[in-house]
């Protein structure tokens, strides 16, 4: 029996595995830091900000425009002005990664369960996937304000196996961050780790993943799932 044969539901994290944020997360960080009359940054050094919620995004922006530690208040200071940017122009730039629709209909149609377990503030995570029309995909979205603790936490993906009556091995966290996959172990569920996010930089093999993918599409082989679209 292979480690993905009794799945019977996938959580998906979202920037960089569903959909590349990182333009407008960039856009809305630019935007804070301009106001502050602070250093800009690149959408490359966002990159290698994203995985760990809002507040870690702007912690680590203000580190680097200040060149030095971010206080408390400096942080909390800020935050609402990220939020409003960002609330502004969330799928500006951004994009669908190739292949996620047609993956997401063919794990639909053959009857997985789907859930969305982002640290994107919840307040962004359900518009964004509206903007994309994929909301209908999910029948669980937990952002990373959603509970007490978020990924690498194990809560949300233990939350999901307490909700939807599932045992350890029937449950697949899909990824592009050590996050994901650190969360997934400690739940003690399988995970796959996808090369093309953001993940600091790393490579995610190193995190020790079930199985590293370098396409979105390859879930469906992992899922033994034949794809209708070139099926004859
Ligand atoms: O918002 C973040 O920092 C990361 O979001 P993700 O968990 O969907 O990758
Ligand atoms: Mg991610």
């Amino acid at each position: 029996m292979n480690t993905f044969s009794q799945i019977k539901a996938v959580a998906f994290d979202l920037d960089g595995t569903l959909i590349d944020s990182v333009p407008d997360l960039a856009a809305a960080t630019r935007a804070t830091l301009e106001e502050l009359a602070l250093p800009l940054c690149s959408d490359e050094q966002v990159r290698s900000w994203v995985g760990n919620g809002a507040e870690m995004l702007m912690r680590r922006a203000l580190s680097f425009a200040l060149n030095t530690a971010v206080t408390e208040e400096q942080l909390q200071a800020c935050m609402p002005k990220f939020m409003h940017f960002y609330g502004l122009n969330l799928q500006q730039h951004s994009q669908l990664y190739p292949g996620v629709e047609s993956v997401l209909e063919q794990l639909q149609q053959a009857g997985y369960r789907m859930a969305i377990v982002t640290n994107k503030p919840y307040e962004f995570t359900l518009p964004l996937l509206k903007a994309f029309n994929i909301d209908a995909y999910f029948s669980m979205v937990l952002g990373g304000d959603s509970l007490s603790k978020m990924k690498p936490d194990p809560l949300p993906l233990q939350h999901i196996l307490h909700e939807w009556r599932l045992e350890t091995e029937q449950l697949l966290m899909v990824g592009d961050s050590k996050n994901d996959i650190l969360a997934a172990k400690s739940a003690k569920v399988a995970s796959v780790g996808l090369t093309y996010g953001y993940n600091y930089g790393e490579d995610i093999g190193l995190s020790g993943p079930d199985a590293v993918c370098e396409q979105f599409s390859e879930i469906t082989a992992l899922l033994k799932l034949r794809d209708k679209a070139t099926e004859q």
